[in-house]
């Protein structure tokens, strides 16, 4: 396969990328020309915020080719469109044939929750001491353990198993705490999510496992459950505080995740009406807040 690599403001990289996908790239990648040096722009919002800008100020553009001749034509079309003007082909380069597949699997590896509790890729035997295991491949939505946020969750269920309860997964993903939650005894089981994807996800995941559960959109969030579990965003998680304390049984639990430190009192703060939450673990800066009904 071979590379071109384009250099163009930020206000021509959308149509370049549409130009090189007319043109057959194999993929069209974006990176900020300016990383690492003094006119590098960080391009982020805060959590549940838009980005404040939605490119950089001069971005490298990379396009797979199949072969050379059909990267070098590209190269040449593009050299001669009005709309280039601004932009330069910066060069081409044969990229060396990879093992793909292997190389993205060996990115990840079985994760360990607790010495006997681990989450598995398909590709990897679980460890001899895997006393519960859950199967999961990277896939499109979130959840596979290797966030801090998504351990913290399932180590608070693996420390607290919520035995014969009804629970709630309420941001799903990929359905790991709610497989979680099945795994250590929980008599029945909604998970539920905003993204579509994120729903079908989970389906497909529970029943590679073998897991029982539901699944779908928020609105299938029914009455009261003895555990609820919430691994969104601070904001998000602020704005649906009556929502998922309602859901909490009396004697029940709310875990919530993906806050950072910082944010712990504005979140004590938005929950005060309902319950007391505290401070229940932290990891890289994350913490994991819980709340007693
Ligand atoms: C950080 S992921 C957590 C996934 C998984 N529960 C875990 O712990 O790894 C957050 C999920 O919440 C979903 N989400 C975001 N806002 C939501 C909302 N208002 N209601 C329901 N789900 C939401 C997202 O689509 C995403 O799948």
């Amino acid at each position: 396969m071979f590379e071109l690599r384009l250099l163009c403001p930020e206000d021509k990289v959308e149509m370049l990328g549409e130009a090189l996908d007319a043109l057959d790239a194999l993929s069209v990648s974006v990176e900020d020309a300016d990383a690492h040096t003094e006119a590098e722009q960080a391009l982020f919002g805060e959590p549940g915020m838009p980005a404040p800008k939605e490119g950089w100020q001069r971005s490298r553009v990379l396009a797979l080719f199949q072969g050379e001749a059909a990267a070098r034509d590209a190269a040449r079309l593009l050299q001669v469109q009005d709309f280039f003007e601004g932009c330069s082909v910066l060069g081409l380069a044969a990229v060396p044939q990879q093992d793909w597949v292997r190389l993205t699997q060996s990115q990840f590896a079985p994760v360990e929750i607790t010495p006997e509790f681990w989450i598995v890729p398909t590709w990897h035997e679980p460890p001899a001491q895997a006393r519960q295991v859950i199967r999961l491949d990277p896939g499109l939505a979130f959840g596979t353990g290797t966030h801090p946020t998504t351990r913290m969750c399932l180590r608070w269920i693996a420390a607290h198993p919520p035995q014969g309860r009804r629970v709630l997964d309420y941001g799903c993903g990929s359905g790991i705490l709610a497989m979680a939650a099945a795994r250590f005894g929980a008599a029945e089981v909604d998970a539920v999510d905003i993204d579509e994807a994120a729903v079908r996800s989970t389906l497909d995941n529970a029943q590679a496992n073998g897991v029982r559960l539901r699944a779908g959109l928020p609105d299938q969030a029914r009455g009261a459950y003895g555990l609820v579990l919430a691994n969104i965003l601070a904001t998000p998680l602020k704005v649906l505080a009556p929502l998922l304390w309602s859901h909490v049984a009396p004697g029940g639990s709310l875990v919530l995740a993906g806050i950072l430190e910082r944010q712990a009192q504005e979140l004590t703060a938005a929950y005060a009406p309902q319950g007391e939450l505290r401070v229940a673990d932290t990891e890289d800066g994350w913490i994991l807040m819980t709340a007693r009904r």
